[in-house]
């Protein structure tokens, strides 16, 4: 019912008539021209490293299963770079409307950060019990952050007081330069296969909307079969309503997708099934020579399935790649990796130790990412008689998970325990106003509508699809329905605690998240991010107790995100948006030189530019 999908691409791996060779030809030298400048540009390239280039020799997989690397030439980067190659600096925030601060620094020394219940640096410095002043200094144009990162005992409730507060501040927005959607984007290098088809796992993890499951599934497949048994009053042949194609085209593609999960999983088990047979075999009939045995269970196979050897032959090299998918990422990486799992499974490029290791190493985090955001996910198991127990409960981000494979997940409050073994955090969707604070009012709130135009793009913004016009942070702000975000709170293994990765890349301009906490004022000891809107009274967001996965966000001294203020509705929220981050990296932000003039700490970004690395003798 469900076809495996014919291979378009790669055509020409095929072929080796002239006329196929110049076109090969043709689009290397064109790939290479634009791998090459887009190298050549960027900052991330270590001047002393080069390029190697290699091909693919792709062999059946009923020979090897694996495909050889063969080294073509390298150059290195010094050759590539002209002396015009300049650096793209248009992102470097000049102005954004928030900024973060710590409020009267708070104790600490070893690594707890400014947030209540935050990290250690590697430095202890002094007592956690006695109290360091700091003050709130002047803010300057930068939108980068000021955390206080200087907590060791966090309050456990805000206070309000008279004591010097830090804090993040707001300025005029002035977004960062943001890629059209469409624009072409030059210096995009091609993802190899395995990113690919780890990031579709991502997606398709943190899409809700990615399987089909309960009466959603009833409901698709007994339309199916309805329309195969002939009934066609549910769909007239002349009924073109639109809505309705929509919605059912939704449901069954959807559908589809499950029934594809259920797919690879049975055939990941059918490998594992024919091996327990052949070791059967074996046992039953060690007069019989290996071939034998493979021969007669070959023989079994084919007589069921109504297929030549060959046949059977070819779709088992695929599913013994699904087999290894799952055995190296487990059951959900299987579930979710869509389509992109044949392609990969069939032509095996990239199909190599490195890859094995990168699914490796993602196999709990993907299990704590499929079991919080999709539990359902875990009914399909049942088909192959796996546990259909979900083994990690609550929000995505109640875990702390490792990035190595033998690192496994913790709950979040354990990374905290040694600074505050009452450490609680409530995750949050939108910003909750302190209202002891500000009674009704929205201290963010500067225009009241009933028409809002985006100060950025100028154009309608609206929590109805029919009037919205407005794009500009699509993931955050639309009234589509919202995916979350493919990033997870990790153990870093360097003294910061805890980090955010991202699962997926970000594109530069990307909004990767509103920086949510509690809307408040006047607090101190604590860090919060501090900003204002129009006149109104400056306010704080304050993440100690409740906000979102921006709380997890490092300094680095390059870093890969930065916050910028925008209006929503009338209301003004900060955003962390990316400058263009690579999946599986850290997320990092400036904190900035207020934040770091106020700690004691060094900073362990841990890059060749870092500004904070040798405080001890600044
Ligand atoms: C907003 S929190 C970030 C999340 C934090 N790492 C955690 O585990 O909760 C800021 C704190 O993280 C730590 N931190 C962040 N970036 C750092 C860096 N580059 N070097 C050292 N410590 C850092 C500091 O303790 C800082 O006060």
């Amino acid at each position: 019912m469900f076809r495996e999908p014919e291979m378009v691409e790669n055509e020409l791996v095929h072929r080796s008539s002239p006329s196929a060779m110049n076109v090969l030809r043709g689009r290397l030298i064109a790939k290479i021209d634009e791998v090459l400048s887009q190298i050549a540009a960027s900052d991330d390239t270590p001047s002393n490293s080069h390029i190697q280039f290699e091909a693919n020799l792709v062999l059946p997989q009923d020979v090897t299963g694996y495909s050889r690397r063969v080294i073509l030439d390298s150059i290195r980067i010094d050759d590539l770079r002209s002396p015009t190659t300049e650096k793209d600096s248009s992102l470097r925030c000049t102005a954004s409307s928030s900024d973060y601060v710590s409020v009267n620094p708070p104790l600490h020394s070893q690594g707890y950060c400014g947030l209540d219940g935050v990290p250690a640096s590697a430095e202890p410095t002094h007592s956690p019990n006695t109290p360091v002043a700091q003050s709130c200094r002047p803010i300057d144009n930068s939108c980068v952050p000021l955390f206080d990162g200087s907590q060791h005992t966090p309050p456990t409730t805000p206070t309000s007081s008279t004591l010097p507060t830090c804090h993040l501040e707001s300025e005029e927005q002035r977004p960062p330069k943001r890629r059209r959607l469409g624009e072409d984007h030059p210096h995009k290098l091609e993802q190899s296969t395995i990113d690919k088809l780890t990031e579709g796992i991502w997606e398709q993890i943190h899409n809700p909307k990615s399987l089909a499951m309960g009466n959603d599934l009833k409901e698709a497949m007994s339309w199916v079969l309805e329309k195969m048994s002939g009934d066609t009053n549910r769909f007239e042949s002349r009924d073109l309503d639109f809505g309705k194609a929509t919605k059912r085209c939704q449901q069954i593609t959807t559908s589809s997708r499950t029934a594809r999960a259920f797919e690879v999983i049975v055939q990941a088990h059918w490998v594992d099934c024919y091996d327990a047979r052949l070791t059967a075999l074996r046992e039953e009939r060690p007069e019989l020579r290996p071939n034998e045995h493979k021969k007669m269970v070959l023989t079994e196979a084919c007589t069921s399935f109504s297929w030549s050897e060959k046949e059977l032959r070819n779709r088992m090299a695929i599913w013994k790649g699904y087999r290894e998918i799952k055995n190296a990422a487990g059951w959900s990486a299987l579930v979710f990796s869509g389509s992109g799992i044949y392609r990969f499974c069939k032509y095996r490029l990239g199909f190599d130790q490195e890859a094995m290791t990168k699914l490796q190493s993602m196999r709990i985090r993907a299990e704590v990412a499929a079991d919080t955001l999709q539990p359902q996910w875990r009914t399909l198991l049942s088909l192959v008689g796996e546990s259909t127990q979900r083994h990690w409960r609550g929000h995505p981000h109640d875990w702390a998970v490792g990035r190595r494979e033998d690192q496994d997940a913790v709950p979040l409050a354990v990374t905290y325990k040694q600074w505050d073994p009452n450490f609680a955090f409530q995750n949050l969707d939108e910003s909750i106003v302190d209202c002891e604070k500000w009674g009704d009012r929205d201290p963010r709130r500067s225009e009241s509508g009933p028409i809002f135009m985006c100060k950025s793009c100028s154009l309608r913004q609206s929590d109805t699809v029919e009037e919205n016009e407005c794009e500009c942070f699509p993931d955050l702000y639309s009234p589509r329905p919202r995916t979350s975000c493919p990033v997870q709170i990790f153990r870093t293994d360097n003294g910061k605690n805890n980090g955010l990765v991202a699962c997926c890349s970000f594109e530069r301009g990307q909004a990767v998240g509103e920086f949510v906490g509690m809307v408040t004022k006047g607090l101190a000891d604590v860090d919060v991010m501090q900003s204002q809107a129009g006149d109104n009274e400056p306010y704080q967001i304050w993440q100690g107790r409740y906000g979102n996965y921006t709380r997890f966000i490092n300094h680095s001294c390059v870093p890969n995100c930065q916050f910028q203020t925008f209006s929503w509705l009338g209301i003004q929220r900060i955003v962390v948006v990316s400058n263009g981050i690579a999946a599986d990296k850290e997320l990092t932000v400036d904190y900035s030189g207020r934040y770091w003039d106020n700690l004691d700490k060094i900073c362990l970004c841990g890059e060749a530019r870092c500004r904070y690395k040798d405080r001890a003798k600044r």
